[in-house]
């Protein structure tokens, strides 16, 4: 699997406000640039906190050439992904309308009942893990249903897990002009943080797009052995 995250934050590293409320910090050009990078996915990954807080749709604009030129033939939209351990997603969230198949990963805490609760309002359900989201095997068995491109769009904790996890091949950073601040405020990588060993990660590109800046890297060498993994 190779995987592509994609966020924008603040240029005081926030994703959002405290409140968790779903703020545009990108322009109408980052906005662009993130529907190609969806067009090029075979999947766009969210955790449940993002769907809670922004009920996203994350489909692409079917109007733009650019776009549909990147799909490379396949019809429609990627597939889209939500990590929710307990099932949390309601069932008349946006992601679960019929515009692209939505998946599911669920753990062993989301009872058999709701399990099919959420299948009867479309989604396709997966579980990995006892009481969270094994993101590993979870994004692993993301490659039988032919997802081998994979976007994660956020948020903070969910990216913290892929990296925390060795998973990230390559992240995009768009820096918006503006200062959020509030130490509640979720970041670009949330969860326990790494005190030991960190992700590596190589300048590939930087770009202007409207009033801010995007920061391209590799991913070059994997926290192997974060502290949260002791
Ligand atoms: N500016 C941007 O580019 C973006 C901003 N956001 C913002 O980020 C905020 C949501 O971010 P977060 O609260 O960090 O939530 P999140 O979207 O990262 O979801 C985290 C939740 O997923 C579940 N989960 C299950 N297994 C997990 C695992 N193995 N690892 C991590 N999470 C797991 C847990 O319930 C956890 O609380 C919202 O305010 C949203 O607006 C979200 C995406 C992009
Ligand atoms: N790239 C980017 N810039 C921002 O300013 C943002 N607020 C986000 N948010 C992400 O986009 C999702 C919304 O997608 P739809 O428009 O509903 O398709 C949102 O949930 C965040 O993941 N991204």
């Amino acid at each position: 699997m190779y995987v592509v995250v994609n966020a924008a934050q603040s240029v005081d590293g926030k994703l959002a406000t405290r409140r968790r409320e779903q703020l545009r910090i990108s322009g109408p050009e980052d906005f662009d640039r993130v529907d190609r990078i969806r067009a090029a996915a075979d999947g766009v990954l969210v955790g449940v906190g993002t769907v809670l807080a922004d009920d996203p749709h994350l489909t692409l604009d079917e109007e733009d050439r650019r776009v549909q030129r990147l799909r490379n033939g396949r019809p429609g939209h990627p597939a889209r992904v939500v990590v929710d351990s307990t099932g949390r997603t309601p069932t008349d969230a946006r992601i679960l309308d019929d515009a692209a198949t939505t998946y599911l990963l669920v753990s062993e805490a989301t009872p058999p009942d709701r399990r099919e609760e959420l299948r009867a309002a479309g989604a396709e359900v997966i579980v990995a893990g006892d009481e969270r989201v094994d993101i590993d095997a979870g994004v692993g068995a993301l490659g039988d249903h032919d997802i081998e491109r994979l976007m994660v769009e956020g948020g903070g904790e969910v990216i913290y897990s892929c990296f925390s996890a060795g998973l990230v091949d390559e992240l995009h950073v768009y820096v918006g002009s503006m200062v959020i601040g509030g130490r509640d405020a979720p970041t670009l990588a949330d969860g326990e943080g790494f005190v030991d060993t960190f992700p590596r990660l190589e300048l590939d590109g930087v770009e202007r797009l409207d009033d801010g800046v995007v920061l391209s890297y590799e991913v070059v060498e994997s926290a192997e052995r974060s502290d949260d993994a002791e």
